[in-house]
């Protein structure tokens, strides 16, 4: 009500400003005059646009706030990173389905995201297109499902339990050097800088950036697997490709809402003949470059498909559709590894170090897992994947930190095909939905005492509350788009956390900020999460 009462005084203004036009007109000629023109016109077109996306839109019966007639929330997210903190005040007023943009719905309600992702499987947005990399069409962005269907078949069986275990090795060897260089700074206690530019500061000894630490590792590990070299961010952080990378992503996606955009700042794409390099040298090396990692899988998998006579035909844009796996699609892919499978990772653990120094229980606990499950293993041995795959806590522990901090914290955007009914609301074709996984992650009626951190309730045999419902929880989405790294994530997790907790002691630093953005996936603001850290003495 508060929303139409504001927007009924909307015409009057509209009305006023046209009736002073044919004043304005007749001083047009003096630069006065034709600036004040243009702003009126501007002025004019905002009213007129903002009052047919209230009254005459098709989805004008949409619960809204008035700042869902305009493009706030997008280029809020777009640019800040932060409409994910607004979202939740948004539902909470208006209900599970609110209109978040004239042609945005944001669902909050169970069954409606779970036929946008699962049942219909609606297509991703428009928004994807600005992670194709020199418009080539590749696993995460790709909006066309028969070019993802083929990919996805090609890629996913390096993603298969067996085929990870061979990464393993490679896993231990990069936490190996995180643990040396944090015994080193341990070691030679001095103040050591931290955080981004802005937010620097100078950490007392003993103290430990570890989102910073999380950051570098999973760079490292995704290096390591998908280019067959590290990035050596965890020894000397310098490395050009993950920031040139990170900013131009961000760029691009701001430049699908304003391709004017790309004549002034042009994307800077040099790290794709970083990718294009690493997968020359590995076949250039041949029998004796081969190596059981993920650029090795690709490789291998184009090889195959010419071999089987269904290599690609020359016609890239055909061959590109089809989803053939050409020297430009194989180095697409291993980009992509690296733009969904670094920060995911390394914020999911972040966050769960930070839930646990937060609850001194918890933390308790899960080192008793730990420590029992690792029991045998001789003195500075790395906790193994046998050792901690099952291990019902650590699971437990790391599942309630991705419930209440998701990757996708604004929610995943579809695209609607065709004209449909969701949560009781006509929505037609073209409309965005926003699959609004948080919101269930949050939501009492399915996680009770929704804001506090329990990992019993994933132990159904000590939760104090029911048991946890079928499609209220998808840290890696769900249906054919779903995560294809969720294997590698969990092993990547299991480890790095089983390593920290069971190598030092780890402590709470208050009085610091923990709020986070979302860009492409979510990070710490700030890029800073310290904590104290002590190497264990063990008994
Ligand atoms: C904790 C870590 C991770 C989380 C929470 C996570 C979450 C997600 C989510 C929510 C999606 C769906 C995105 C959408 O629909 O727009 C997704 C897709 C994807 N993820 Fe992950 N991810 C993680 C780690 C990884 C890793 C380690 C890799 C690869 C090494 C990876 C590769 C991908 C790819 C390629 C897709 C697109 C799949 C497709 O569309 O078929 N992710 N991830």
């Amino acid at each position: 009500m508060a929303v139409l009462s504001r927007l009924s005084t909307l015409p009057a203004i509209l009305a006023g400003l046209l009736d002073q036009l044919p004043k304005i007109l007749v001083n047009f000629k003096t630069f006065k005059g034709f600036a004040q023109l243009l702003v009126t016109l501007a002025v004019a077109r905002t009213l007129y646009k903002v009052i047919y996306n209230a009254y005459f839109h098709p989805l004008s019966h949409i619960p809204a706030t008035f700042l869902s007639y305009t493009y706030f929330f997008t280029a809020l997210g777009v640019y800040s990173g932060r409409s994910h903190y607004f979202l939740p005040s948004t539902h909470k007023r208006h209900g599970k389905v609110v209109r978040v943009a004239p042609d945005i719905v944001s669902f909050a309600d169970k069954e409606a995201i779970r036929e946008i992702l699962v049942s219909t499987d609606y297509p991703k947005s428009e928004i994807h297109e600005g992670l194709e990399l020199y418009k080539q069409h590749n696993l995460f962005s790709s909006r066309n499902k028969d070019f993802h269907k083929n990919r996805r078949r090609l890629v996913a069986p390096a993603f298969g339990l067996q085929y990870l275990r061979t990464l393993e090795p490679i896993m231990h060897d990069c936490i190996h050097v995180m643990i040396q260089k944090i015994d080193e700074i341990l070691l030679n206690p001095r103040s050591v800088k931290t955080g981004t530019e802005k937010t620097a500061k100078v950490l007392p000894p003993g103290h430990i950036n570890i989102c910073s630490f999380m950051n570098r590792l999973s760079l490292d590990i995704i290096g390591e697997t998908a280019f067959g070299e590290s990035f050596q961010m965890v020894r000397h952080d310098d490395h050009p490709v993950p920031r040139q990378m990170a900013k131009t992503l961000k760029r691009s996606m701001q430049q699908v809402f304003n391709p004017w955009m790309r004549w002034i700042v042009p994307l800077d794409h040099s790290f794709i003949d970083f990718a294009r390099e690493r997968v020359e040298i590995r076949k250039e090396a041949g029998e004796k470059g081969r190596r059981a990692d993920l650029l090795q899988f690709l490789i291998d998998a184009q090889a195959k498909e010419r071999a089987d006579g269904n290599g690609e035909t020359g016609d890239e844009y055909a061959d590109m559709i089809a989803g053939k796996l050409t020297d430009r699609a194989v180095h697409t892919e291993a980009l992509v590894f690296l733009i969904a499978g670094s920060e995911t990772s390394s914020t999911a653990i972040t966050n769960t170090l930070m839930y646990l120094v937060k609850n001194p229980s918890t933390l308790k606990r899960l080192r008793e897992e730990l420590d029992q499950a690792t029991a045998s293993n001789p003195m500075g041995a790395l906790p193994t994947y046998d050792q901690v795959r099952n291990l019902s806590y650590l699971t437990a522990c790391i599942n309630e930190s991705m419930r209440l901090r998701p990757v996708a914290a604004t929610g995943l955007p579809r695209e609607i095909t065709e004209d449909t009914v969701l949560a009781g609301y006509k929505i037609p074709k073209g409309t965005v939905v926003l699959a609004q996984l948080p919101q269930l992650h949050w939501s009492e009626e399915y996680f009770p005492k929704a804001g506090s951190y329990i990992p019993e309730r994933w132990i159904p045999e000590e939760s104090p509350f029911r048991p946890v419902e079928d499609f209220t929880f998808y840290p890696f989405s769900a249906g054919t788009r779903n995560c294809v790294g969720k294997n590698f994530a969990m092993m990547e997790m299991r480890l790095i956390l089983a390593t920290i907790l069971t190598t030092y002691d780890i402590e709470y630093v208050p009085r610091q900020r923990d709020d986070y953005v979302q860009f492409i996936t979510t990070a710490f603001a700030t890029e800073s999460y310290v904590i104290k850290m002590q190497k264990r003495q063990k008994a």
